[in-house]
């Protein structure tokens, strides 16, 4: 027999929070918190309100699980990401769903075979050195805003394969524009009004669209090995290719997906080693080991680095929620949730649940270690790269693009954080430290 589901708990009074913008405000400041008190008070599926709607959070793994692995596909992408992230991303694959996203994911996986992850490896160590070449090493040093700009200035190598016609001005006007749609998400206001997050994303979106669009000939004509170009050449066996709309909607996602999300796990690691000495002596002597620009499966053998990134990803999932929207009725955990409802799926929270992990709060690399496997105390314990048809497709080329970055400051410099330093992050977007994360840095002798 089976038994009957049971309808959404009611939110109590209290929970409601400001008129429309609901407990939003909470979240910014405390999201983890929101999530476990809604997790104790209501269980797995949880109600909660914000702007203007009632929609539902599922907490914890089982939750979560049932909604990535999507059984009855009743959860969809697109009309929930583009709430959220607004029509900056359009038709990126993320927001894509069903046969669609099918489709468009069996072309773009091309981009991600092993032999043209290792050819991204190769054009990743010179723009890497280039990018860090002007680093200052005096004073205090804003490591998230210094990282920032490197991983944009590997994107326009390794994504756009340079971008010859364009000046430096021009390129950082792209950059803006780039930066401007990304954090359109945080928007209150969400329409196309001057000097708001989203009216600044909306000429952002025109921007970037016209700068690529203008290199899309010659990468038509020109097979080479960034992925811009890659994106022009692939096809399936079945001889699917993208268009031309495709590959510009594509891009403008990937080089979003790539940006803030190694940003912040590149960030998150140089706080731990900086506050963790042992791990980082630990972490620089495997890179010592190494030679300067090491290949895909030698990055991949950093096993010390390796624990570190998945424990930085634990502890600061650089995507802490992921959203989706009901297309059809369905059941999760036993509660029934209508049509057309909105639900956040609290990643980050599981990652702290002390149900799974010893000691959550704790930075503790070793327990991804082969004897403790703390990840596998459930199949949907750690997931920073989501689970299901929508796993995020860069995660190998993410691991190799934070480790090799890693690795040659692990080999050039040292540094230190107060133990005590706790960042203060700005969690309307993707969670970044407000004070740049400040780290002393110093060069190595003889580096
Ligand atoms: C540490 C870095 C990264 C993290 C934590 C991360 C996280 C995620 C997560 C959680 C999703 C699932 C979204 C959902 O289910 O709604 C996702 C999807 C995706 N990610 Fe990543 N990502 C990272 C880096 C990258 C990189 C480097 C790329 C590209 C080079 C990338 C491209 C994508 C794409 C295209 C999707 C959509 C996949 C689909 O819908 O089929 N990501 N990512």
């Amino acid at each position: 027999m089976t038994a009957v589901p049971r309808p959404l708990p009611d939110l109590r009074r209290d929970d409601r929070g400001l008129p429309w913008v609901g407990r939003l405000f909470d979240y910014a400041r405390d999201p983890v918190g929101l999530f476990r008190h809604h997790w104790e008070h209501y269980g797995p599926v949880a109600p909660w309100y914000t702007l203007g709607t009632t929609s539902v959070m599922l907490l914890g793994p089982d939750a979560c699980g049932e909604a990535l692995q999507n059984r009855d596909k009743a959860f969809a992408n697109g009309p929930a990401w583009s709430q959220l992230v607004g029509p900056f991303f359009h038709r990126g694959l993320m927001l894509l769903d069903f046969d669609e996203h099918h489709g468009h994911r069996r072309i773009m996986q091309e981009a991600f075979t092993r032999p043209r992850l290792e050819s991204y490896t190769r054009r990743l160590h010179p723009a890497i050195e280039e990018g860090m070449a002007g680093w200052a090493t005096d004073g205090a040093f804003p490591s998230y805003w210094r990282l920032k700009q490197l991983t944009l200035d590997i994107a326009a190598d390794l994504f756009m394969g340079g971008a010859q016609d364009t000046s430096v001005e021009e390129m950082d006007r792209v950059n803006r524009a780039f930066i401007a749609c990304v954090q359109a998400a945080g928007g209150v206001v969400r329409a196309d009004v001057p000097f708001t997050r989203w009216g600044r994303a909306y000429r952002g979106r025109k921007v970037l669209e016209a700068f690529l669009r203008h290199y899309l000939p010659a990468k038509r004509s020109r097979p080479s090995d960034d992925i811009f170009s890659v994106l022009c050449h692939i096809e399936t066996d079945e001889g699917d290719r993208f268009t031309d709309d495709d590959v510009v909607n594509h891009m403008i996602f990937l080089m979003m997906a790539a940006h803030d999300t190694s940003t912040i796990t590149t960030s998150t690691i140089l706080q731990y080693l900086g506050q963790y000495p042992q791990w980082q002596e630990r972490c620089r002597a495997e890179a010592l080991a190494l030679g300067p620009e090491p290949s895909t499966a030698e990055l991949e053998g950093l096993t010390s680095l390796d624990l570190v990134m998945r424990e930085a990803l634990r502890l600061r999932a650089p995507v802490p929620v992921l959203v989706r929207h009901t297309v059809k009725e369905t059941v999760v955990q036993g509660v029934r949730i209508p049509a057309g409802t909105n639900a956040a799926l609290g990643l980050q929270f599981t990652h702290l649940m002390d149900e799974y992990w010893t000691a959550p709060e704790t930075f503790d690399p070793e327990r991804f270690s082969p004897e403790r496997r703390e990840d596998r105390s459930h199949r949907f314990a750690w997931e920073p790269f989501g689970g299901g048809v929508h796993k995020c497709i860069g995660l190998y080329f993410a691991g190799l693009e934070v480790k090799a970055i890693m690795h040659r400051l692990l080999r050039g410099y040292r540094w230190t954080v107060d133990p005590a330093y706790v960042p203060p992050l700005d969690n309307h977007s993707l969670p970044f430290p407000k004070d740049g994360l400040p780290i002393s840095l110093v060069a190595s002798a003889g580096r």
